[in-house]
């Protein structure tokens, strides 16, 4: 879909295309529709990107909170998302050995323990190995500043998502 035929969506469909860009919080593509129109693909980032940043601390972890474990339940179950189910396989997190599953268990949960929500990370720009090292690593970071790390992810895995919904701009093509 190119940036034109965003813009042209009623907000309902607007929702049922964008609203699983931030895992489960539908909520957030419900409220940037009212910033259309989009000049850009890049600008759809920045709407939302804002939306989030300016939301309280409560707010930021609800969207944390919402967020399924790497390699946990819902990775075992069946029960994520399609992008979670595709992201998480990507990474390798879907082939893990029973002792990885339960070193990533262990460590998701120190983690939630600590800081009152789930460790976060952009699975498509990571590998499995690299998921245990930054979570072992942010594990010993201050609550405030571990927030932030988190929700850089989040924007990160949002832009990815979008780029798979959105086609790049056109515009400035020569
Ligand atoms: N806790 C997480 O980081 N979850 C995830 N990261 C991704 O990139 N996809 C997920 O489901």
């Amino acid at each position: 879909m190119d940036i034109v035929s965003v813009n042209s969506l009623p907000y309902e469909d607007f929702v049922d295309v964008f609203g699983n860009v931030v895992e489960k919080c539908p909520i957030v593509a419900a409220a940037v529709w009212s910033r259309r129109p989009f000049s850009s693909l890049a600008d759809l980032v920045a709407s939302i990107n804002d939306f989030i940043d300016a939301l309280p601390e409560s707010g930021k972890e609800g969207i944390l909170r919402v967020h399924p474990d790497l390699a946990g339940r819902d990775l075992q179950g069946g029960t994520l998302t399609p992008e979670s189910r595709e992201e998480q396989g990507q990474a390798g997190l879907d082939t893990l050995t029973t002792a990885e599953v339960s070193r990533m268990a262990r460590l998701n949960k120190e983690y939630k323990d600590h800081f009152g929500f789930p460790f976060v990370i952009c699975a498509r720009m990571n590998n499995k190995a690299k998921i245990l090292q930054q979570l072992e690593k942010r594990l010993g970071n201050e609550r405030a500043h571990e927030r932030t790390r988190a929700i850089d992810e989040v924007k990160k895995i949002c832009h990815l998502r979008l780029q798979g919904l959105v086609v790049p701009d056109r515009s400035n093509k020569l």
